[in-house]
C-alpha cells in the first residue's frame, strides 16, 4: 500500500434500503445494499471496487460522498467524519471530493454549452470574475484533451469518449482530492476506454488525487488501481494490491471473476469458471458466507469424500429442498409437458422415477463415490416421494452441511496489505468463524440417518 496518508477511511459502513408495504408504509423488509464495509485510500492513490451487477458498488460510492445518508458506520475524509458535517462543511466536502458517471449523455444538460455546464461548479462555490472562469474551463479543456474553443460548442457535438473528457474537466475544475469514477468507461467504445483510462491515470499524477474506482469489469481496474476491493452482496470479501489479487486470489468469488475474463488465449479455457445463477436477492441473503450458495469451491461436509462438483451438486440440491420443494415440484419435474389445470398429483411417487429426475436434474452420476453420502441422497428422495418434504429437508440439512453455511467468515489478513473472508483461507481453517446470525435446520443437527 502507498506510504501516502490516509485520505478516505470507510469503516463499517452500511447502507439499508427500506422496503415498505401499502399506505402507512410497513417496513416489510431491509434491502442490505451494504453491509460492513471497511476499507482506505492514501492521497494519490487508486482503489477500486469490483463486483457483478446489484452486490452494491454503487449504492456505496453514493454513500461514501453522502448523497445517501449511512444506515450506520463511518467515512472519514481527511480525519473529518463527513456523517457529521453540517452544511457548510458538506458544500466544501462536495468541492474536495467529485464524482464521474457511467453514461456521459445523460449528465450533461443538452441546452448548455460546455462552457456554461462547466462554470457551473466555479460559480455555485463563489467564482464571480466570468474571465477567470472561461480561462481556468479553456485550460482544462486542452488538458483533457480537447480544444479550447470547444468551450462554446454543445454536448450533441461531441462523441462518447470526448463527452467522458468533459465530464473529467467537469469534475476537476474545482480541484478536488478525490475523484469517485462509477463505470466511467462501460458506455464507451473498447476502442476509446483504454484512452480515458490513461487520461484518468495522467490527471491523477498531475493533480494529486485519489481515486475510487467503481467497476464490473475486472480488466479496467488492473489497468489503473493500485488496490482493489472485491464486492458481493453487500460486502467486501476480498482486497489487496491489484497485482497480487490477479495473480494469487485467495477468494473463490475473486478466482472466478478472474477466470471469467475474456481471453486470448484459449488454451486455458479448460479452466474456467462459470458462476451459475445471479446474485441472491439483498434482502434476504445467504446466512454464513454470501457466495456459499454459488461457490464452486464450497468446503465438503465432514465425514464424506465426495469430489467437489458432486457436492456442490447435492448441496444445490439441499438448498432446493430447503426453499421448499414438496410432492407437487418433484410432480412437476417428471412431469415437465403437463399443463398446470391438467395435474393430478398422487399422495406418493415411484421412488425410482423420482431418484432418476433428481439425479438427472442435478447432474449426479448413479454412483456419486461415497455409499454414506449416496444413502443419506436415496434417503431424502425417498421421502420427497412420499410427499414428506419436511424429513427430506432435516435429513440433508443436518448431513450435508458446511462451515460455509454455518459461520460467517471475517475479513482475515493473508498477505501484509491483502485480507479475504473465506473459510479456505488461511486463518480460517480452524473452521471457526463469526455463527451465521440466523437459526436454521443446522442448528439443531440430527443424527445420520440409519443406513
Ligand atoms: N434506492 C434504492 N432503493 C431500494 N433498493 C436499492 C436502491 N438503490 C439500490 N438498491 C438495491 O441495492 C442493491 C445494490 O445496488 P447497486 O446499484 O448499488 O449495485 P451495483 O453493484 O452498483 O450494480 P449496478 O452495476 O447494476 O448498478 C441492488 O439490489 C439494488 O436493487
Amino acid at each position: 500500500m502507498s506510504t501516502q496518508r490516509t485520505l478516505l477511511e470507510v469503516r463499517d459502513l452500511e447502507k439499508h434500503f427500506s422496503m415498505t408495504r401499502g399506505v402507512l408504509k410497513d417496513e416489510i423488509g431491509r434491502v442490505k445494499a451494504v453491509d460492513g464495509i471497511s476499507f482506505e485510500i492514501a492521497e494519490g492513490e487508486t482503489f477500486g471496487i469490483v463486483g457483478e451487477s446489484g452486490c452494491g458498488k454503487s449504492t456505496a460510492a453514493r454513500t461514501i460522498l453522502r448523497l445517501e445518508d449511512p444506515t450506520d458506520g463511518t467515512v472519514r475524509f481527511d480525519g473529518q467524519d463527513i456523517t457529521e458535517y453540517d452544511s457548510t462543511e458538506l458544500k466544501r466536502f462536495r468541492r474536495e471530493a467529485q464524482m464521474i458517471f457511467q453514461d456521459p449523455d445523460s449528465s450533461f444538460d443538452p441546452r448548455m454549452s460546455v462552457g456554461e455546464s462547466l462554470a457551473e461548479p466555479l460559480i455555485v462555490h463563489g467564482m464571480t470574475d466570468r474571465e477567470r472562469r472561461r480561462s481556468i474551463i479553456e485550460k482544462l479543456l486542452v488538458r483533457v484533451g480537447l480544444q479550447a474553443d470547444d468551450i462554446d460548442r454543445y454536448p450533441h457535438e461531441f462523441s462518447g469518449g470526448q463527452k467522458q473528457r468533459i465530464g473529467l474537466a467537469r469534475a476537476l475544475v474545482l480541484n478536488p482530492r478525490l475523484l469517485v469514477a462509477d463505470e466511467p468507461v462501460s458506455a464507451l467504445d473498447v476502442s476509446v476506454q483504454a484512452e480515458i483510462l490513461e487520461l484518468m491515470e495522467d490527471l491523477q499524477d498531475e493533480f494529486g488525487l485519489s481515486i475510487l474506482l467503481i467497476s464490473h469489469n475486472l480488466g479496467v481496474v488492473r489497468h489503473i488501481c493500485d488496490r482493489v476491493g472485491v464486492m458481493y452482496l453487500g460486502e467486501l470479501v476480498e482486497v489487496g494490491p491489484t497485482e497480487e489479487l490477479f495473480s494469487d486470489p485467495e477468494h473463490p468469488y475473486t478466482r472466478a471473476l478472474i477466470s471469467a475474463i475474456p481471453s486470448a488465449d484459449l488454451s486455458d479455457r479448460g479452466d474456467r469458471v462459470r458462476l451459475k445463477g445471479d446474485v441472491p436477492d439483498p434482502s434476504d441473503p445467504p446466512r454464513g458466507c454470501r457466495f456459499h450458495t454459488r461457490c464452486p469451491e464450497v468446503v465438503p461436509p465432514e465425514g464424506y469424500d465426495l469430489e467437489q462438483r458432486t457436492w456442490r451438486s447435492l448441496l444445490d440440491f439441499t438448498q432446493r429442498v430447503e426453499e421448499g420443494m414438496d410432492l407437487e415440484a418433484v410432480y412437476d419435474l417428471l412431469h415437465p409437458e403437463e399443463a398446470l389445470e391438467d395435474r393430478d398429483v398422487p399422495e406418493r411417487l415411484p421412488t425410482s422415477d423420482v431418484e432418476a429426475a433428481l439425479r438427472s436434474e442435478y447432474d449426479l452420476a448413479d454412483d456419486i463415490g461415497d455409499p454414506d453420502a449416496d444413502a443419506v441422497f436415496e434417503r431424502a428422495v425417498e421421502r420427497l416421494a412420499s410427499g414428506d418434504p419436511e424429513d427430506a429437508r432435516e435429513t440433508l440439512a443436518s448431513e450435508f452441511t458446511t462451515v460455509c453455511r454455518r459461520a460467517t467468515p471475517e475479513l482475515e489478513r493473508v498477505g501484509p496489505d491483502h485480507r479475504t473472508a473465506c473459510h479456505l483461507a488461511d486463518g480460517h481453517q480452524q473452521l471457526d468463524g463469526r455463527p451465521a446470525d440466523t437459526d436454521g435446520p443446522e442448528a439443531d443437527r440430527l443424527d445420520r440417518p440409519a443406513e
